[in-house]
């Protein structure tokens, strides 16, 4: 999996490699990826800022200068550049090369095929304001192309947050690793395409070398690939008992469909046999859709109580009876998969907590940001300015892995371990679709992956089942939780054929 290295991690290896020539690998890797996207002739922007990012952008306008008609904005003085981006700063200046404090008029002349955004980069302080603001406006209100050098000017590389007002790049090159910002809340919808120049830092692993020379441990990955899926090849002599039992807890009156959504998906992905306790005293003693399912009274809780993995939540309700049912859940030995209405009912019944530290077995608990923003007794929108931040104070507070939904969901454990999905799009974000990730994760559960590596491959599986649909034109409008629940199943079993392959 791909390391994603927060700010003060990438600076910490920059240090661990200051003897090298970063900055003029950065500014041959821009111009080398210019040289790729932008026709030679035609006119560019660069907008070089008053830090490094500025320095990086400078050394590749100096690069390109022969092929190129180029503009550089310097936003900021020159006489206080850093002491690397000054030396760029006087080569480009040594080569011929102008430099303006605003936006050139054109006029007539040819408009800009590609904008080079050197203006912040990981050391952005503040929200822009000002002129700084003024300038990112304007160069996204061109509607021309732009190339985010590092990251996207204006956006927190460490959270995804736009400080302000952003640059909206379509390629954004980042050097030395992958930054979380980009891949969480706001940061895909600024950076475009993201791809990784590593600027010849020795060794195997930038990893590696944050852990080891720089002695900076703490970086998250990138959810990018399903991991090991072993445990669930089923053996030739195998039966349904061999393949576990999920019990769903939930459909109140009016939301039996989000608990069937959940059962559903448990059976989809495999589960031998699937339960659904609902809540709904008039609900039908049958799914006409997938009789296979078992439907039950919540109470007694005796199918429950002989669950290798509970659903609670989908469809739950925050009556008395939904207290009662959560309570005991959380005393069962089985592991569970808190969601929804039971997330609300945690929230607001504060000796939950110490009753999910106290658990032997594992609680996972998949909040949305305004579920997790009850969790922690804060704005949804706090809850944003730091996704991994918020999943990692929801995992230890809960003693949960836990799953922040959302652009980018983030997977946290009580240990601090942290990783950010890639897989999924917009077409997630309609009714039923936490359901049926709920069921995934429980249903890969009781075939026997840990708990951790349920929840991995059942967010990435769901994000990539969203995604074959999207690319078979099933989406993003109109994708519906049950299509999900039928494409990972169909996923899951490619992926497994495909481990069994190799
Ligand atoms: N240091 C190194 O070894 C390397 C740095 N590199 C580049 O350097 C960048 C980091 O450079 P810096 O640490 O100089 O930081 P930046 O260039 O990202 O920006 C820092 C400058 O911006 C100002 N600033 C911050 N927020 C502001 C705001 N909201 N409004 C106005 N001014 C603001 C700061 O006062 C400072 O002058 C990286 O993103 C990367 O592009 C690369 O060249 C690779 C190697
Ligand atoms: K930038």
């Amino acid at each position: 999996m791909t390391p994603l290295l927060l700010r003060s991690q990438i600076h910490a290896l920059e240090l661990a490699h200051a003897a090298l020539p970063l900055m003029q690998r950065a500014g041959a890797a821009i111009a080398a990826y210019v040289r790729q996207i932008a026709l030679p002739g035609s006119r560019l922007l660069v907008l070089a800022g008053p830090g490094n990012n500025g320095g990086d952008a400078l050394v590749a306008a100096s690069l390109l200068h022969h092929d190129y008609v180029l503009n550089v904005v310097m936003f900021g003085d020159p006489q206080r550049l850093p002491d690397q981006a000054a030396q760029a700063c006087r080569d480009w200046q040594a080569s011929g090369g102008e430099l303006h404090t605003a936006l050139p008029v054109l006029g007539d002349t040819p408009g800009y095929a590609l904008v080079l955004d050197g203006l912040f980069g990981i050391g952005l302080a503040r929200p822009l304001q000002g002129g700084a603001a003024a300038l990112v406006q304007q160069v996204n209100a061109l509607g021309v192309p732009v190339l985010a050098l590092d990251v996207p000017s204006g956006l927190c590389a460490d959270t995804g947050a736009v400080l302000g007002v952003a640059i909206q790049a379509r390629y954004t090159l980042t050097f030395l690793a992958h930054k979380p910002g980009l891949y969480t809340h706001d940061g895909p919808d600024h950076a475009g395409r993201v791809q990784l120049a590593r600027l010849d830092v020795p060794g195997p692993d930038v990893a590696d070398l944050v852990a080891g020379d720089a002695g900076v441990a703490g970086y998250g990955h990138l959810l990018d690939a399903p991991g090991e899926l072993h445990a669930l090849k089923r053996r030739l002599n195998s039966n349904k008992g061999n393949h576990g039992r999920v019990a769903v807890i939930g459909g109140a009156g009016g939301m039996m469909g989000a608990a069937l959504l959940a059962a559903r998906a448990a059976l989809l992905c495999g589960a031998g046999r699937v339960y659904a306790g609902l809540l709904d005293a008039q609900a039908y003693g049958l799914d006409y859709l997938y009789p296979e399912l078992m439907l039950r009274d919540p109470l007694p809780l005796t199918e429950v109580d002989a669950a290798d993995c509970v659903v609670l939540g989908p469809g739950l309700g925050q009556g008395d009876l939904a207290l009662y049912l959560l309570e005991a859940a959380l005393r069962l030995p089985a592991p569970l998969v808190l969601d929804a209405d039971a997330l609300n009912l945690m929230a607001c019944t504060p000796t939950c907590a110490e009753q999910s530290c106290a658990r032997s077995a594992a609680t996972i608990i998949t909040p949305h940001p305004g579920e997790a923003a009850r969790l922690l007794a804060c704005s949804v929108a706090e809850v944003q300015q730091d996704r991994i931040g918020s999943a990692i104070r929801l995992a230890q507070q809960y003693a949960a892995i836990t799953v922040l939904k959302g652009c980018g969901s983030v997977i946290a454990t009580p240990a601090g371990h942290w990783w950010i999905n890639r897989s999924g799009n917009p077409g997630l974000a309609s009714a039923g679709m936490g359901d049926v990730l709920a069921g995934i994760i429980a249903a890969l559960l009781v075939q026997g992956l840990q708990p951790q590596q349920s929840v991995l491959t059942a967010v990435h599986l769901h994000g990539a089942a969203a995604d074959g649909l999207v690319a078979s034109g099933i989406g993003p409008l109109g994708l519906t939780a049950s299509e999900v629940g039928l494409q990972a199943r169909r996923i899951l079993n490619l992926w497994l054929a495909r481990a069994d392959a190799s």
